[in-house]
C-alpha cells in the first residue's frame, strides 16, 4: 500500500435560483465568502441584539446561474479522474428538501443539458478509458436506496413488481479489518457508457417508482451510486481498486429544525435518524481535527455512515455540495445548511493510492518464467537439436522477419528471431539470400513469367503500409457498421416515439398495459406500469386543468388531448425530440463524411498500387532495383491516405459522441414516457 497524504474535505455552495421573495445576501467568488443577511425582527423591541449577518467560506460558490457542465468541471472531474487513477472518491450533496440535491447529483430528468453529476461522471469514465490503453479496466455498479434506516438495491429488477417492502433488504456485514461488506446489493458490469447509464436510469426510474406522495422516500432517503473501479497495467503485476460513491443525501430540514435537546431523538426517529447520525460523526471527527482527545466515531450508529466509512475521515478524497435556497422564507435552512458544512471542512480524510499485487497474475507470471527458463537451458545445452531441421513454415517466418527488419529504415527497428540455433541459422541464411541474390530483381523476374499479373514483394515498407491501412479501413468499416445500423435502429424508433404524443394512437379502453394504450417509445418493451404508482404519481403533477379528466370517462382520447396539453413537461419532451432529429440529421453527415473519406482512401491506394507496377515494369526494362529508393510520388499518395485516415478518424469520433448523446437523449424520452403513462393513467382511474 502507498503512502496516505492528508485531504481536507472541500464544500461547494450550490444555490437554486427562485424567481421572487429572495433572501438578501452577497457573494465574493474570489474568497469563495458568501454573507447572509437576516432582515430585523421589529417585534422583538428596541434592545436587540439578533445577529443580521452570517458569513460562511467555501472552496467555491456555484451561484444561482451556475450551469451542469460548470459544477460538473468545478466539482467533480478531479475526483472522477483521480477514482481512474485509483484514489476512492466521493461527492455527496447535502441540503433540505427542494434545494437541488437531486438535480445536482442526477440531473434534471427533462433536458440533455440538464443531465447532473452521475451520468457526466460516467461518459468521463469511459471517454477517459479510451485514452489509457495501456491500463485493462472493469468497472461495476450499484445503486442503493436507504429509507428509514434500510438498504434496499435500485438494481433489483423485482422493483417493478414488488412493493418496497416486500423486497430483500440490503444487509451490513463487518469483516475482521472492520471492512463493510454489502449483502444484497448487486454490482454489475458495465462495458460501456450505453450499459452504465441503462443501470442509472433502471435505478432512477426504481427510485421515481417506489416513492409514493404518502412516504415521499424521495425527500427522506439517501441514494448512493457507486462505480467500483479496477485497473491493471499490461504486464504489471499490481491492480488498482477504487470506488467512486456519488451521494444524493435526505433532505435535512427537519433535523436542524428539531434543535439540539432530547427532542432530536425523537423526531429524527421518524424522518431521518442517519443524517443526526452523520452530524455526530462530523462534529466527533472536527472535535479530533482540533486535538480534542477523541477516540471513538460513531460511524456504526447507522447505515449511511458505516457504508460512507471511508467517505468521511477515512481513505477518499471528498467533496460536499451544500444546497441551498436563496428564499428569504427558507434563511434559516440556508444558514444551518452553511454551518454544518463548515464542520465538514474541518474533517481531514487520509488519502492512499489503492494499489495492491494481484497474487494470480504473480503466479502466471512466474510460470512463464519458469518455462522460458527451462527452454533457456535446453537450448544452451543444445539438448532440442534432436527436434529435427525447421518446418518451410517456420522458414517462412524466420524469412519474413528478416525482410521486415531489412526493410524496416526507422533507427529503432530490432530483430529478434527467439527460437535456438536453428532459427538462427535460418536468419543467416535468409540475410545471406537478401544481400547476395537481390530481392527486387528476383521479383522481377518472377512478374516476367507472369506475364500481367503482378504482385508486391512480401516484406517491403510500402506493402505493409498498405496492410496496416486495409486493416484499419477494416476496422473502422465494422464500427462504422454498426453505428449505421443502429442510426437505423433508432431511426425507426424516433419515428414510433413521435407516434406517442399523437391522439390517434392512443387506444382508450381503459387497460394499464401500454400495448393497448399506445405508449410504447420503442415498439419492445412492455411499458406497464404496477397498478399501485398510479395514485403516487398523480399527486405529484401540476393540477392545472387535469382534475376535470375524469369527467370523460368514455371518451379517453379527448382526455388524453386535454391532459397532454395541459401536461407541465410537454414543452421540454418536444425540444428533446426536434434535439433528438437534429442528432440524427448531424450524425447522417457525419456518416456520409466518413464514407467520402473511406472512398478517398480506397482511391488512392488503387493508385499506389497502379504506382508501384509502373515502377516493377521501369526495373524490369532497365535491369536495375529501386525496390529500396524513395518514390516522390508514391510518399505523396500515401501522405494523401494518411490525411484522409485523420478526416475519417475525426468524423468517427464525433459520430461516436453523437450516438452517445443519442443513446442518452432516448433514456431521457423513455423516462418521459413512463412518466406521462403513469401520470395519464393515474388521473383516468379516478
Ligand atoms: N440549479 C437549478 N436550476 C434549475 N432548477 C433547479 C436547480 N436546482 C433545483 N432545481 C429544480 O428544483 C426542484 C427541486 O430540486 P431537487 O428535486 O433536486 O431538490 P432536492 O434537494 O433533491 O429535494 P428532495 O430532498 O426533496 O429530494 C426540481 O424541480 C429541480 O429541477
Amino acid at each position: 500500500m502507498a503512502d496516505a497524504f492528508e485531504s481536507r474535505i472541500d464544500i461547494f455552495l450550490r444555490m437554486r435560483p427562485i424567481e421572487k421573495n429572495l433572501a438578501s445576501y452577497e457573494v465574493d467568488h474570489d474568497d469563495g465568502r458568501v454573507n447572509w443577511v437576516v432582515p430585523r425582527q421589529a417585534a422583538i423591541g428596541i434592545v436587540n441584539h439578533q445577529r443580521e449577518r452570517y458569513s460562511f467560506t467555501f472552496n467555491g460558490i456555484l451561484d444561482t446561474d451556475c450551469k451542469q457542465d460548470l459544477v460538473f468541471e468545478t466539482v467533480a472531474r478531479k475526483v472522477v479522474l483521480g477514482a481512474l487513477d485509483g484514489f476512492n472518491g466521493t461527492i455527496f450533496a447535502y441540503g433540505q428538501t427542494g434545494s437541488g440535491k437531486t438535480y445536482t447529483i442526477t440531473g434534471g430528468t427533462e433536458r440533455y443539458v440538464d443531465r447532473g453529476i452521475i451520468p457526466r461522471a460516467i461518459s468521463l469514465i469511459y471517454s477517459e478509458l479510451a485514452n489509457r490503453s495501456d491500463n485493462c479496466f472493469s468497472i461495476h455498479f450499484s445503486y442503493m436506496e436507504i429509507y428509514n434506516e434500510t438498504g434496499y438495491d435500485l438494481l433489483n429488477p423485482d422493483h417493478e413488481t414488488k412493493s418496497l417492502e416486500d423486497l430483500p433488504k440490503v444487509v451490513l456485514l463487518e469483516d475482521d479489518d472492520t471492512r463493510i461488506h454489502l449483502r444484497n446489493l448487486s454490482a454489475h458490469l458495465a462495458m460501456n457508457e450505453e450499459e452504465a447509464l441503462n443501470l442509472l436510469f433502471m435505478g432512477d426510474t426504481n427510485r421515481m417508482i417506489s416513492s409514493t406522495p404518502m412516504n415521499m422516500a424521495s425527500s427522506r432517503s439517501h441514494c448512493i451510486f457507486t462505480a467500483c473501479i479496477e485497473a491493471r497495467k499490461t504486464g504489471e503485476d499490481v491492480v488498482r481498486k477504487s470506488k467512486l460513491h456519488l451521494v444524493d443525501l435526505a433532505g435535512s430540514e427537519r433535523v436542524s429544525k428539531t434543535g439540539v435537546d432530547g427532542q432530536i431523538l425523537r423526531e429524527a426517529k421518524y424522518i431521518n435518524l442517519s443524517l443526526h447520525f452523520l452530524e455526530q460523526v462530523i462534529i466527533a471527527l472536527q472535535e479530533k481535527s482540533q486535538g480534542k482527545s477523541r477516540t471513538h466515531i460513531p460511524y456504526r450508529n447507522s447505515m449511511m455512515t458505516s457504508v460512507l466509512r471511508d467517505s468521511i475521515g477515512g481513505n477518499c478524497r471528498t467533496v460536499m455540495i451544500a444546497n441551498v435556497s436563496i428564499a428569504q422564507e427558507q434563511l434559516e435552512e440556508t444558514i444551518s445548511t452553511c454551518r454544518f458544512a463548515q464542520r465538514v471542512a474541518m474533517v481531514s480524510n487520509q488519502v492512499m493510492l489503492n494499489e495492491e499485487v494481484d497474487p494470480n497474475i504473480v503466479i502466471k507470471r512466474l510460470k512463464q518464467e519458469v518455462k522460458d527458463l527451462k527452454a533457456e537451458v535446453m537450448f544452451l545445452r543444445g539438448e532440442d537439436v534432436d527436434r529435427g531441421p525447421l518446418t518451410d513454415r517456420e522458414i517462412a517466418m524466420v524469412k519474413n522477419q528478416v525482410n521486415a527488419y531489412v526493410y524496416d529504415l526507422s533507427p529503432e527497428a530490432s530483430f529478434n528471431c527467439g527460437g535456438n540455433m536453428l532459427h538462427i541459422r535460418a536468419a543467416f541464411q535468409a540475410f545471406k539470400e537478401l544481400a547476395t541474390a537481390g530481392v527486387a530483381a528476383k521479383r522481377c523476374s518472377n512478374l516476367q513469367s507472369s506475364g500481367a499479373h503482378m504482385e508486391m514483394s512480401g516484406g517491403s515498407p510500402l506493402h505493409e503500409t498498405i496492410q496496416n491501412l486495409n486493416c484499419q479501413l477494416q476496422q473502422r468499416e465494422n464500427e462504422i457498421n454498426i453505428l449505421v445500423s443502429f442510426i437505423r435502429k433508432r431511426e425507426a424508433g424516433i419515428t414510433r416515439a413521435n407516434a406517442w404524443t399523437q391522439v390517434d394512437s392512443i387506444q382508450l379502453s381503459g387497460r394499464t398495459d401500454s400495448r393497448d394504450s399506445g405508449f410504447t417509445l420503442d415498439g419492445t418493451e412492455d411499458g406497464m406500469i404496477p397498478s399501485n404508482t398510479s395514485s403516487r404519481v398523480a399527486s405529484s403533477m401540476d393540477s392545472r386543468d387535469n382534475s376535470s379528466l375524469s369527467s370523460f370517462g368514455s371518451d379517453r382520447r379527448q382526455a388524453f388531448d386535454l391532459f397532454w396539453r395541459n401536461y407541465p413537461s410537454m414543452d421540454a419532451i418536444e425540444e428533446n425530440k426536434a434535439l433528438l432529429r437534429k442528432k440524427y440529421g448531424e450524425a447522417k453527415l457525419l456518416g456520409e463524411g466518413a464514407n467520402k473519406a473511406r472512398e478517398m482512401i480506397n482511391g488512392l491506394k488503387v493508385k499506389i498500387e497502379k504506382r508501384r507496377v509502373e515502377r516493377a515494369m521501369e526495373d524490369l526494362v532497365h535491369g536495375k532495383t529501386s525496390i529500396l529508393h524513395v518514390d516522390v510520388e508514391e510518399d505523396n499518395l500515401i501522405l494523401q491516405i494518411e490525411n484522409e485516415k485523420k478526416t475519417y478518424k475525426d468524423g468517427f469520433s464525433k459520430l461516436r459522441d453523437l450516438k452517445r448523446e443519442i443513446e442518452h437523449l432516448h433514456l431521457i424520452l423513455e423516462q418521459s414516457r413512463s412518466k406521462v403513462q403513469a401520470s395519464f393513467l393515474s388521473i383516468t382511474l379516478f
